[in-house]
């Protein structure tokens, strides 16, 4: 690893323990002093050495500076006025520790020096170092969704993240008409101003977001969504997601928890994920953006019902997924599909998509461009069905296109494990018509180590784009009307019955939540259209950066002060 020369070294105090500090580039390092060891008795080396990376930090503040305000009353303020009464030169630097998988908190660090020379100097030489981390936005265009999850969006906002935001400097407009916020982004907000967007609630309040921008960008570009073969192009502005939702599967997919105090840090701190955006078309009219689930059958009615049961917060999945699965139904259609190329990898491979993932990295190289192209002449010539475009006809219970992995507290694997956020291609899962019993060992698979995609009944596909016909609805009546039930019967279960239910009507798609009005559609995933205030599921503790030891060792490029 290469060697970075120090910006500042100095000793300073850490409380009553004497400590060396370092700053190069990348890395704020402190470790006790021998000195100070001797005179507290302690010899662990290890548990008195720290370092922080300086993307990782946060904020640096002198201590004096935000004790202006006599009449805040909260318990860390207090300790920082009776720390800054105690200690008239310290400065508090406030940066990312990962406590549980995945979670990050923001610890402070306050050093205290023997002048007001020095500590200027390590303000201004830190803050000038934050000041170079161009990705860090500085204005943020927040929106609430009071109505999500269970109804503590704005709760949340008020007191784990605003004070975060506060503390980073990031100045949000702060609005709370959430149901707006489409048409707001769409039409009138002010966008020049922002460096991105952050919503707080789940996926359906994600969703107005990707719509408001999405639809922004194009207009001002003067592309038409419109246009099923239109070629959309990216939004400049990346979305942050305080997680407050009932599923909050974009995030928990993104990050890997569903946790509104990281999701800040993430967004502090200019984290970036590119994520493919699926863009769905009913007979060429454009219908939605999906990021996360397409899915229809299971999946829709579950939505469907669950939609009649919003006053029961997150818990109407649970009862509408237990209605939907007593009902056991099933749809007759065909869907055809253009398959991704070899080099995506398949959905059954353990290759899942972490953070720096090498998948969504790679550069379409100029062969993997030309099979692209290559499928592209296929599909054109092959509107009714040849070569390029497979297609499957059949009674099924689930059709779901997965995204991303669609993981999310209730299912921590996901709909597809190994799906990726970025790579262009989107998961298609198709479940047979099977019995009830095999339904249900398919969706324990979805919360347990088993591969929910080994059974007869499932098969998975990687592709880039796909369409679905429903069969069509006259004949199905005429033929089964006797027999079938309506879609949203729910009747007791027999023990004996191990057949699905035939309704004869179609199911509806479930478009990341929102209800589809149309059954037969049209998918296109459009690769990496949007960027989050993300970077994937870190894989394990990070600690990626120069190994401070060096910096111990290394000689400062400017002569600094020491003691
Ligand atoms: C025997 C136990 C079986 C349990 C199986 C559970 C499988 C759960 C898979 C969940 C996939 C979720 C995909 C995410 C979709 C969201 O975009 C969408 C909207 O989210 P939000 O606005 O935050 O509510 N949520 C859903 O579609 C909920 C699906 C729940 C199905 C039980
Ligand atoms: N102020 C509001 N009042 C009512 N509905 C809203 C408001 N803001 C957003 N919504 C809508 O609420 C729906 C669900 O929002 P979401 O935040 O995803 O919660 P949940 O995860 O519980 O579904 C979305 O369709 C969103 O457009
Ligand atoms: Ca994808």
């Amino acid at each position: 690893m290469q060697k970075q020369p120090r910006l500042l070294s100095a000793r300073l105090f850490q409380k009553h323990r004497q400590v060396e500090v370092v700053l190069s580039r990348s890395v704020l390092a402190w470790k006790e002093t021998e000195k100070s060891k001797k005179r507290s008795g302690s010899t662990s080396q290890t548990a008195h050495s720290h370092a922080v990376q300086v993307c990782e930090i946060v904020a640096v503040r002198k201590m004096k500076d935000d004790d202006q305000d006599s009449t805040d009353t909260r318990r860390s303020d207090k300790k920082e006025k009776q720390l800054s009464q105690l200690y008239p030169h310290a400065f508090t630097v406030s940066y990312v520790t990962r406590t549980r998988p995945h979670q990050w908190r923001c610890s402070d660090v306050t050093f205290h020096c023997a002048n007001e020379g020095l500590c200027q100097q390590w303000v201004q030489v830190l803050n000038e170092q934050l000041s170079l981390l161009t990705n860090r936005p500085k204005s943020l265009l927040v929106y609430i969704n009071p109505y999500g999850g269970k109804q503590r969006g704005q709760r949340v906002y008020e007191q784990k993240v605003a004070p975060l935001f506060h503390r980073a400097c990031i100045t949000g407009r702060l609005t709370e008409q959430a149901n707006h916020a489409r048409d707001h982004l769409k039409t009138e907000a002010n966008l020049d101003k922002y460096d991105g967007v952050v919503c707080v609630g789940g996926d359906g309040m994600f969703s107005e977001i990707l719509h408001g921008l999405v639809t922004r960008t194009q207009n001002d570009n003067k592309v038409d969504q419109d246009q099923p073969d239109a070629e959309l192009v990216p939004c400049s502005l990346r979305i942050g997601i305080i997680p407050a939702g009932s599923t909050d599967c974009i995030c928990f997919a993104t990050v890997g928890t569903n946790d509104p105090v990281t999701s800040a840090l993430h967004i502090i701190v200019g984290d970036s994920q590119p994520m493919d955006v699926c863009s769905v078309y009913h007979n060429d009219i454009f219908l939605r953006y999906s990021v996360s689930l397409l899915g229809y059958g299971f999946y829709g009615d579950v939505l469907t019902d669950s939609e009649r049961k919003r006053w029961l917060g997150p818990a109407r999945y649970d009862l509408s997924g237990v209605k939907t699965f007593l009902s056991h139904n099933y749809y007759e259609g065909t869907i055809s599909f253009l398959p991704a190329e070899n080099n995506t990898g398949t959905p059954r491979d353990k290759l899942q998509c972490r953070s720096g993932c090498f998948v969504c990295q790679r550069e379409p190289s100029s062969k993997d461009n030309k099979e692209w192209e290559m499928s592209e002449d296929n599909e054109k010539s092959d509107k009714d069905g040849s070569s390029g475009w497979s297609v499957i006809r059949g009674k099924f219970i689930a059709i779901n296109a997965a995204s991303m992995s669609c993981a999310c507290p209730r299912s921590p694997k996901g709909l597809s494990p190994s799906a990726h956020l970025a790579d262009g291609t989107t998961d298609l899962i198709l479940v047979r018509k099977c019995s009830r019993l095999d339904f249900f060992r398919h969706l324990l698979r979805h919360i347990n180590k088993d591969d929910q995609f080994d059974h007869s009944f499932v098969e998975v596909h990687r592709v880039r784009k796909f369409r679905f016909q429903p069969r069509h609805h006259e004949l199905v009546s005429l033929e089964d009307l006797s027999e079938s039930p309506k879609k949203t019967d729910f009747r007791p279960i027999c023990p004996t019955q191990s057949t699905c239910n035939y309704t004869g009507t179609h199911s509806s798609w479930t478009c990341d939540g929102e209800i589809l009005p149309h059954a037969a559609i049209q998918v296109s995933v459009q690769c990496q259209l949007i960027r989050l205030f993300a970077r994937g599921i870190e894989e394990q503790q990070q600690c990626v950066f120069e190994d401070p030891c060096t910096l111990w060792a290394s000689e400062p490029s400017t002569p600094s002060s020491v003691d």
